[in-house]
């Protein structure tokens, strides 16, 4: 494929909205005139650290792209740079390369930690990730406080909030900049639903809320668009499906992982839209685990309008079916619970 084609399906891909060349127009895409924007990637030589860093350096509005892993960073670096698009790459490997990674960076984003197996939850992830997530923040606080960071570490129900408090302890903490990213449950409904309704993709709007885990994850079928005639039963298996798409490619994968080139392309997704914020693109919404006044839970998921220091505005959760209160209410407990365990082990270690 083509380098500009290849940007062009790139351009539209990430778009939040409907693909249309209006809509191009509209967003501001691809301009020599954007600001200079660092984004780095945590994590950058795994599974979702690849595709994403490919993904972000075909993405226009970044200058440049830091590539931070344990091991493996100067390959994906080296080959990542000789893609003919804007940003420069740099790659860095080790825990003494993270502050220059971080240095400068407008959004960080962390795929970084252990993905499951069959047969696992994500809380299983807990006790490894948690650790990773912790000392990644507590180099945020220090070699770019003011960055938004894109969590994707599992399980983030529990890695955002272990963020939140690392930060408070900083006292960087800006509850406006820190973002779950759940966008990988928003392109599952909107595939899932496109597929049942048989609409076009393309056109297809759900929003998603909650959390990101098994029952938290609460997909608002009722607020569908386009609209269709979708059966109470098929409202039900669209909502399971999507609440355990990660499973699903769980068990496909056997053993080798979990979802990496889906959630790459979520991550891409998110990350693209905060930079449209931090541009004054006007209305940029997206679904994401925030810190939150929508429920009593002091994170929940929700539409977030994004703008020019992150978090604009959360939005609330619309009217809801019986179906959809009902599941609202059944994910509390669980949320709550891994909340509280991430906040408990940022505050004990
Ligand atoms: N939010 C979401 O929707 C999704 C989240 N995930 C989560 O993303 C995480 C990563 O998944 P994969 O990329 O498939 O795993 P992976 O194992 O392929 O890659 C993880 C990378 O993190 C690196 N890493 C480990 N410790 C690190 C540290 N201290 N600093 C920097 N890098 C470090 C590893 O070297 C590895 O390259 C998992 O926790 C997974 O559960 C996965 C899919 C969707
Ligand atoms: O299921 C997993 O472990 C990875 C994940 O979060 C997802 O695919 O939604």
């Amino acid at each position: 494929m083509k380098a500009a084609m290849l940007r062009s399906v790139l351009r539209r891909s990430c778009s939040a909205t409907p693909p249309s060349a209006s809509h191009v127009m509209r967003r501001g895409f691809a301009s020599d005139s954007a600001p200079e924007r660092k984004v780095a990637v945590l994590g950058a030589a795994g599974g979702i650290g690849q595709p994403l860093a490919l993904l972000m350096k075909l993405n226009p509005l970044v200058s440049k792209l830091a590539l931070y892993d344990i091991a493996g960073t100067p390959g994906v670096a080296a080959d990542v740079s000789h893609i003919n698009t804007r940003s420069e790459v740099a790659g860095f490997m080790g825990e003494d390369q993270l502050g220059q990674a971080l240095e400068g960076s407008d959004i960080v984003i962390i795929p970084a930690g252990v993905p499951r197996k069959p047969g696992m939850t994500r809380d299983d992830l807990f006790n490894i990730n948690a650790g990773i997530v912790k000392s990644l923040c507590t180099a945020i606080s220090k070699y770019c406080p003011r960055a938004l960071v894109n969590m994707i570490s599992n399980p983030v129900n529990s890695t955002v909030p272990i963020a939140a408090e690392v930060f408070k302890k900083a006292g960087t903490y800006n509850e406006k900049k820190l973002f779950g990213v759940t966008t990988l449950d928003v392109v599952r409904a909107k595939t899932f639903y496109a597929g049942k309704a048989k609409v076009n993709v393309a056109e297809v709007n759900v929003p998603v809320v909650g959390g990101h885990a098994g029952i938290t994850i609460l997909p608002l079928f009722s607020q569908a668009t386009p609209r269709a005639n979708l059966s109470d039963e098929e409202i039900k298996a669209l909502t399971k499906r999507t609440q355990d798409g990660g499973t699903e490619v769980v068990e496909a994968k056997a053993g080798k992982g979990s979802a990496t080139l889906s959630m790459a392309y979520a991550g891409a997704i998110f990350a693209d839209a905060c930079l449209k914020g931090l541009n004054g693109v006007p209305d940029v919404v997206e679904c994401s685990f925030v810190q939150s006044t929508v429920t009593e839970l002091p994170f929940f998921a929700s539409k977030v309008r994004l703008g020019k220091n992150g978090v604009e505005e959360v939005l609330g959760l619309g009217p809801l079916s019986d179906f959809e209160q009902q599941g609202l209410e059944a994910l509390k407990p669980e949320l709550k619970s891994s909340i509280e365990k991430g906040i408990t082990f940022a505050n004990q270690s």
